[in-house]
């Protein structure tokens, strides 16, 4: 269902495994350097989880993987394209081609859960039938598919403001789907809900990565729930990877680097 082939866009010969690359990315805020030389590939199908203390900037590097903020240095390919160069109309495409998800789900709350999917399909849609509201027969299906990859099929046709909270997020983590991306960034999408929503969520997450090789760079606070679901932790500290490793081999030594409290500039 989610096997699609994106635009090509070689600009850079690059492993076919690896969807996501950055080097030496960097950020600063006037004199402040809020990234610092941030590198790491993520591979297809990849669940990786960044942990980082509050301020530690993983919202800031997820924002600079897509230019929602400029980098100041460094560079970021997503499928072997130079994210870097891209004008505003490439911007707009590489951004539909990557699901997000985020802590306030960002639904329409008036709409279906169905119809919320299917704002997934806008950016293929024609423009009159996203005027219309008017999806193809093969657009409901493939947004009814992501709705049971994520278990919320019996939900399709109620609104989103009558749901939970961890429902909500399954059909925000479906409306990614249905872009048919091949890689979803989620920021803190646990942040907002309670201990059960939250794992149900989580092992969302992975089945989208294992089961559809769909690669997922999460931030997290929930340190139990990256270190069991994730197969990669990413640990930041005021701007820089400390620990980059398999979430199975993640020490306590390795959580105090993460968490020790913030270095001067
Ligand atoms: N537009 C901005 N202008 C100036 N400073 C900013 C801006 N955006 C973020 N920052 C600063 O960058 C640092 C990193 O923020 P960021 O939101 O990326 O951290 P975070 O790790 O995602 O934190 P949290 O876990 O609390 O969401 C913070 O000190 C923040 O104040």
């Amino acid at each position: 269902m989610f096997d699609h082939a994106l635009a090509p866009s070689a600009s850079l010969a690059v492993d076919r495994d690896i969807v996501l690359s950055l080097r030496d990315v960097g950020k600063s805020y006037g004199g402040t350097q809020i990234l610092r030389q941030v590198s790491f590939d993520v591979g297809k199908g990849e669940f990786a989880v960044v942990l980082g203390p509050s301020g530690s900037g993983k919202s800031t590097l997820f924002r600079c993987i897509t230019r929602l903020t400029e980098l100041s240095a460094g560079t970021v390919h997503y499928e072997g394209l130079c994210v870097n160069t891209l004008d505003r109309r490439g911007l707009a495409q590489l951004r539909s081609r990557i699901g997000f998800v985020f802590q306030q789900f960002n639904l329409i709350k008036r709409l279906s859960a169905l119809d919320n999917v299917l704002t997934g399909r806008l950016a293929s849609a024609p423009l009159w039938r996203v005027t219309c509201r008017s999806f193809s027969k093969a657009d409901r299906q493939l947004a009814l598919g992501c709705l049971d990859a994520v278990g919320m099929l019996d939900f399709a046709y109620r609104r989103v403001d009558g749901l939970s909270g961890g429902q909500q997020q399954r059909v925000a983590i479906a409306r990614a789907l249905a872009q048919q991306s091949h890689a979803i960034i989620a920021d803190e999408p646990i942040a907002s809900l309670d201990p059960e929503s939250a794992l149900l969520v989580m092992q969302v997450l992975g089945r989208v990565a294992r089961d559809y090789g769909i690669t997922v760079l999460c931030s997290l606070h929930h340190v139990d729930h990256a270190l069991k679901m994730a197969d990669r932790i990413i640990g930041m500290q005021a701007g820089r990877i400390v620990v980059d490793k398999p979430a199975r081999d993640v020490s306590p030594e390795d959580l105090r680097s993460i968490y020790a409290s913030a270095k001067p500039n």
